[in-house]
This record gives C-alpha cells, sequence and structure tokens, in this order.
C-alpha cells in the first residue's frame, strides 16, 4: 500500500534538484561551448554538426547515456525554462536549441561568440574566408 510518505529511488528530493542543478552548472563552466544533448537526437546531430564545421571545440554531455541524465534535464528546465535537447551554452550564457543556435548562424553572430568564447581560433575562423 502506498503512503503519501512512500518513497523510491528514483523520486526526486530537493536535495537531489540542487545536486542535479550544481553539476548541470558546473559542467557549463568545465567547457567554453557545452552542447546537452541525446545521442539519437537529430536536431542535436544538426548542431554538433554546424560547430565541428565551424571548426570549434565543444562539449556534449549525452544525457540519454549517463545515469543521472533525466535528473540533469530537469535542471536545465528549471535554470533555463528549456526542456529539450540540444541545449547549447557558450561562455557559461544559455543559447538555446537548434533552431537558436542556427538562427545566430545565419545572423552572422555565431562565430564571433564561439571565437570570444575561445572556441575557435581566430586564424581558424578567417581561414573559411578565401580571397
Ligand atoms: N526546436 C527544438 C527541437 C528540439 C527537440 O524537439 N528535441 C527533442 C529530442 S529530438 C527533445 O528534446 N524531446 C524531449 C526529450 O527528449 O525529453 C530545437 O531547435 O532545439
Amino acid at each position: 500500500m502506498g503512503t503519501a510518505f512512500s518513497s523510491s529511488s528514483s523520486a526526486s528530493t530537493p536535495e537531489s534538484r540542487a545536486m542535479a542543478l550544481a553539476k548541470a552548472k558546473e559542467i557549463v563552466a568545465s567547457a567554453p561551448v557545452v552542447v546537452f544533448s541525446k545521442s539519437y537526437c537529430p536536431f542535436c546531430v544538426q548542431v554538433k554538426k554546424l560547430l565541428t564545421q565551424l571548426g570549434a571545440s565543444f562539449k556534449a554531455v549525452e544525457l540519454d547515456t549517463e545515469s543521472d541524465g533525466p535528473e540533469i534535464q530537469s535542471a536545465l528546465a528549471e535554470w533555463t525554462g528549456q526542456r529539450t535537447v540540444p541545449n547549447v551554452f557558450i561562455n557559461g550564457k544559455h543559447i538555446g536549441g537548434c533552431d537558436d543556435t542556427i538562427a545566430l548562424n545565419k545572423g552572422g553572430k555565431l562565430v564571433a561568440l564561439l571565437t570570444e568564447a575561445g572556441a575557435i581560433s581566430g586564424s581558424a575562423s578567417e581561414a573559411t574566408v578565401t580571397a
């Protein structure tokens, strides 16, 4: 019989939520570019491909392969208001999802952000400009 106080190993508690949020923030601070992703997500594949094509280094965290992936995803939703993946951060700043990242690139702003963050070396981005 369940009670109002029954617990299970997967129940989220204020403590486990705080830990997941702290971990998400630690990951975001650990690299110039972080993509919270799921390995099977086509939008994630697209964003990772774009960053790779721009010559940017990035850290991808595949939430579907991490044991605490669901907790991290919930923490990200609480923190950024975005529950979907990809969830992209540049220089610690929340950028958004695939659409947002592509829009920044189309608007000509993504490379500058990536360069400022140190994810692309200046010469590499300039090397794409041909005579
Ligand atoms: N418009 C979003 C689409 C992202 C999206 O729909 N992602 C799916 C995975 S393919 C998602 O996060 N679904 C909810 C979930 O996996 O919990 C974007 O541009 O990033």
